[in-house]
């Protein structure tokens, strides 16, 4: 029988435990309103006001990054950055904006991927990937690689901070997007996949959760563990992705080019404009989800809401057959596109549809990550397998 105190603290943990969710779920409801007011009031005023109160915090420090001061970089230690609050986590790692200590006004993502994780996983060779592209890669659509460090635990990936946060999370907040908001986003992936074709690079998991909005409201990528070089007319085998935007050769892993990542393209617009994925089951069954993704699009209901032309983006996009789908470089000329300026884009001069509130140069509200302590979330111990000197 419990006694009378410990009865007691059950009873109060209960009560700390319910009010929490409770609070959490309330919190999330009144961001998700806030946010979706946010993108419907397209007032000018109000973004100008929020663009300038994060311009005066940050005073030029991203512009500097970009501009690649290696010297600052090469300064740029693991002790001097204070870790400020969890940004998210994925299957392969956890990632923490921080901040310089020296240098407050300089925050960056910091992506933590524990050194036992990777091995016990066999994900040696799909880091030293994921490292080796991004830090080959300089887009404004692209998030940008600063640093790599390791220590005997970890392996560390200094990152620009994109503070909008995910796609995924913009569309949740507002159910859905209008086709202005979406022919933008879509706009800058096509920007970042014409940038990657180029250099034969091919994302393979390109989702709305890998798709970040930036301090003012550009799309970067992220996220390039399963990214693979393919020389012209070659095929990469990488396996893995996320089912919902899985191409049906990925699928069937019969080996897939650059045209994989135009089908996830057509799964992003889809999924932006309808609100949901095309081919997501109902009851996040992954067979029958790729059951659907091999039924092909002819299967797939458009809303009415959605325009014919962005429905034919889509169908065109989302070909059975690899050859048959648009390139990236053929997405500016389709007519979805025709009032659309892609210089004010590519100069970074057109108004994003939604500028993210920030506060102050450690404000994640715009993530939803759970907070993690790193002790509990990977066992420290000593990595003896040695397989990171390329780090
Ligand atoms: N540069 C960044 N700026 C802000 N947030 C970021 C950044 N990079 C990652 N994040 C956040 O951390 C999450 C996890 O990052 P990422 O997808 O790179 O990890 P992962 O372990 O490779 O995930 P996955 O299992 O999906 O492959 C992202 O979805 C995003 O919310």
């Amino acid at each position: 029988m419990k006694s009378k105190s410990m009865r007691f603290r059950w009873m109060s943990n209960l009560k700390k435990w319910v009010v929490n969710n409770m609070c959490c779920v309330i919190r999330k409801k009144n961001k998700r309103r806030e946010r979706s007011k946010d993108l419907e009031s397209d007032t000018p005023d109000k973004c100008e006001i929020e663009t300038s109160v994060f311009t005066n915090l940050n005073a030029g420090a991203k512009l500097s990054r970009l501009d690649d001061s290696e010297t600052e970089m090469a300064n740029l230690k693991l002790e001097n950055l204070q870790r400020v609050t969890p940004l998210g986590s994925g299957g392969f790692g956890r990632v923490i904006l921080v901040q310089d200590k020296i240098s407050s006004s300089e925050t960056y993502a910091l992506k933590i991927l524990s050194k036992q994780r990777i091995v016990a996983i066999g994900y040696q060779e799909r880091i030293l990937n994921e490292k080796n592209i991004l830090a080959e890669l300089k887009s404004d659509f692209i998030v940008r690689l600063y640093k790599t460090v390791k220590d005997d635990e970890n392996l560390y990936l200094v990152m620009e901070l994109c503070y909008g946060g995910e796609l995924s999370k913009l569309i949740y907040d507002v159910d859905n997007l209008n086709h202005t908001a979406a022919k933008f986003y879509t706009a800058c992936i096509a920007e970042a996949l014409v940038y990657l074709h180029s250099k034969g690079i091919v994302h393979s998991d390109l989702t709305t959760s890998n798709a970040l909005l930036d301090s003012k409201g550009y799309v970067k990528l992220i996220d390039f563990g399963m990214a693979s070089k393919v020389t012209s007319g070659q095929e990469t085998t990488s396996l893995g992705g996320t089912p919902d935007y899985m191409a049906p050769e990925v699928i069937l892993n019969k080996g897939h080019t650059t045209a994989a990542d135009l089908w996830s393209l057509g799964v992003i617009v889809y999924n932006m404009l309808a609100g949901w994925a095309p081919f997501a089951d109902e009851d996040d069954n992954d067979i029958q989800t790729y059951h659907n993704v091999l039924n092909g699009i002819d299967d797939v209901v458009f809303p009415d809401y959605i325009e014919n032309m962005a429905e034919d983006l889509i169908r065109k996009l989302c070909r059975n057959d690899p050859a048959e789908r648009l390139a990236a470089h053929d997405i500016p000329t389709h007519g979805w596109f025709n009032d659309f300026h892609w210089d004010d884009l590519k100069n970074r001069t057109m108004k994003p549809p939604f500028i993210p509130k920030i506060t102050s140069a450690i404000d994640a509200r715009n993530f939803d990550a759970e907070d993690f302590s790193e002790e509990s979330t990977y066992p420290n111990t000593d990595d003896v397998s040695r397989w990171d000197p390329d780090f």
